[in-house]
């Protein structure tokens, strides 16, 4: 029997226990809204590293603390640097190339151990700025479990090292600017007063004040509970905390329960002011927060998270290569798929936004990028992240008429007539229903040529059995030509083949342009009582338009008298794609 087999005894639940809330009253985090971007530490090359089945070489840190310090990050944890002699050598490295830009602050992480916190402070000898991070674990599971500690000897753990740090970077960093971060390990698995009586301790010996901050790092080391409970530890200390002016109340949450950017939101709600993580969320066990997806999220909010992801392929392609992880095709943001409608009502819903968006842009002289983004399905603007349009709609059996549509429109330049777009539909959902699979756009091309381009051997005049043919033109891009003539030239010309034009459609205003310079036209041509369309793509509207009607005509042949549609000729596509 498997593993699983086991629950039907019954699931385990009883093993574990609810968190226990905080019974915070007059909440204020609900009623805030975020109207800034927090401060924001990196730590790829600490928490993120630590994690990794194989830590990072040398190259591939320099590769991340340069990707870092160039998209805006200003903080970054740069290691553990009594971990390892790599540890060490590339904090060292960062200060003997001075690779530092002056407006970057590295920080080191340390344990509260005397020779560890010696170690470390000598680690950043000649360093113009710098941080020491020390932490030690204060919930009563570690104080139990780890330390065998009673709470005044882990509170004394914390004093004593802070304690330490002040007098070897007296002794070894001369005039570093020394900035300072305490965190208790596993804050909100630990009681708060106590958390705060901890706090309180290390503020009595750090003395912060105006021009000399402490950062308290508040880390959700395990995530075990609900973002909301978070929120309220956070406003909690928010409120009892002393001298917090001059404390930056940051926040270190992990991803255990899948909420660790919820965590760090609320928490901002709450009056976190400095957030750390990973960027795609790398870290231990179900990772840090991840910092792209906070900063996405203001973005799309309308608030500037300082950071620079336009390029956000460059960014996860150096990531992938430094972390050696893939990032997730679905990763918010960032992942290969997550810019991708697949499914026909999302796709018709992109299509509609993009053409609004289009149609606001002509009538107002806006550029289409300066203008609100209301795009249904898509939170953010492809192109603001570096990412094209192209991929936004994919094609497979899910798919329905808008987005073969656009496709057609994007990838290949042709405006299909709103009816013809629910013809197309029905031929590439049978393909892709026998074939399996994503449609390429260039197979959506092969298919709309061979359902709508011309027969050459088809035979003029046009009479079907004996009864005429009508039409109705629907005209697309092309050339500039004169419409008004050239529409009258095409009338005449197909009245002479026998086919009445009832009726010329012009969806967009304004002379007929195409790249390629053909004049487009697709015709729907009623026979028997049926619907047949057909596409023509020529030099002059006449020509397009006599074109298009033969290819209906075959298709209406062909289709009355049960024979298959013939493949387009060879050689040659009849239309060029890609217009
Ligand atoms: C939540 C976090 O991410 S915290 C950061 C975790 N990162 C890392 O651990 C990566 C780097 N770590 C290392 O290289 C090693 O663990 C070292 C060099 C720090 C220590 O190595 P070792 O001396 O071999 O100790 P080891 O890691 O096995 O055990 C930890 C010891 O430190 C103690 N300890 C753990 N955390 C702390 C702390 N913050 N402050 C003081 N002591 C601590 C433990 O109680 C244990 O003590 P014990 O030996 O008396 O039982
Ligand atoms: C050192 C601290 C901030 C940490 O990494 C954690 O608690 O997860």
């Amino acid at each position: 029997m498997s593993s699983a087999g086991a629950w039907t005894a019954g699931a385990p639940a009883a093993r574990y226990r609810p968190f226990t809330p905080v019974g915070l009253t007059g909440r204020r985090w609900p009623d805030s809204t975020i109207t800034t971007a927090p401060r924001w530490l990196s730590t790829d090359l600490r928490d993120g590293n630590q994690s990794l089945a194989a830590p990072m070489s040398p190259e591939r840190k320099l590769a991340m603390f340069e990707l870092l310090t160039g998209m805006g990050y200003r903080e970054v944890e740069v290691g553990f640097p009594v971990a390892s002699q790599d540890d060490l050598a590339f904090v060292r490295t960062l200060i003997e190339r001075d690779l530092i830009p002056d407006d970057v602050r590295i920080s080191v992480l340390t344990p509260a151990r005397d020779e560890m916190i010696r170690r470390t402070v000598l680690s950043l000898e000649g360093a113009r700025r710098a941080t020491v991070h020390l932490y030690n674990a204060t919930s009563p599971l570690f104080r139990r479990v780890v330390f065998g500690m009673s709470r005044d000897e882990c509170k004394d753990l914390a004093v004593h090292g802070t304690r330490l740090l002040l007098k070897y970077a007296d002794k070894l960093l001369g005039d570093c600017d020394l900035g300072f971060t305490y965190s208790p390990e596993l804050f909100n698995e630990t009681e708060l007063e106590f958390t705060l009586e901890v706090c309180e301790a290390v503020m009595d010996v750090w003395r912060p004040e105006p021009g000399r901050e402490i950062v308290l790092n508040l880390p959700t080391t395990v995530e075990r509970s609900l973002p909301n409970v978070f929120a309220d530890q956070i406003e909690w200390l928010d409120r009892n905390l002393s001298r917090r002016d001059d404390v930056c109340l940051s926040v270190h949450p992990h991803n255990d329960r899948g909420t660790g950017v919820a965590s760090a939101e609320l928490a901002m709600l709450a009056g976190a002011q400095r957030v750390e993580g990973c960027l795609f969320g790398n870290g231990e066990r179900a990772g840090n927060v991840c910092l792209v997806t906070l900063g996405l999220n203001l973005l799309t909010q309308g608030v500037d998270p300082g950071v620079d992801f336009s390029d956000l392929d460059h960014v996860r392609r150096v990531v992938e290569g430094c972390n050696g992880l893939p990032v997730h095709p679905r990763h918010p943001y960032a992942g290969e798929l997550v810019y991708t409608a697949f499914s026909g009502s999302h796709q018709d819903a992109i299509k509609k936004g993009f053409d609004a968006l289009d149609g606001t842009a002509a009538e107002s002289g806006a550029r289409p990028a300066d203008l609100p983004w209301e795009v249904p399905y898509l939170p953010l603007d492809p192109r603001d992240v570096g990412r094209a349009y192209e991929a936004v709609v994919r094609i497979n059996s899910q798919s329905g008429k808008g987005g073969v549509a656009y496709v057609m429109s994007a990838r290949h330049g042709f405006t299909l007539p709103r009816p013809m777009q629910a013809d197309f539909a029905r031929v590439v959902q049978a393909h892709a229903e026998a074939e399996g699979g994503e449609i390429s756009p260039d197979v959506v091309w092969r298919l709309f040529e061979r359902a709508y381009v011309e027969y050459p051997a088809l035979p003029l005049p046009l009479v079907f059995c004996g009864e005429p043919v009508t039409a109705e033109l629907h005209l697309d891009g092309g050339r500039p030509c004169p419409v008004g003539t050239a529409v009258q030239d095409a009338r005449d010309a197909l009245a002479r083949w026998g086919v009445e034009v009832r009726a010329v459609h012009r969806p967009v205003p304004g002379p007929l342009a195409s790249p390629a310079g053909d004049v487009v036209v697709y015709a729907e041509c009623r026979v028997r009582g049926r619907a047949f369309w057909g596409a023509g793509a020529q030099d002059d509207l006449p020509a397009a338009a006599l074109s298009a009607v033969r290819s209906a005509v075959t298709r209406a042949r062909m289709a009355i008298n049960g024979l298959d549609v013939p493949a387009p000729r060879d050689g040659r596509p009849a239309i060029a794609a890609g217009r």
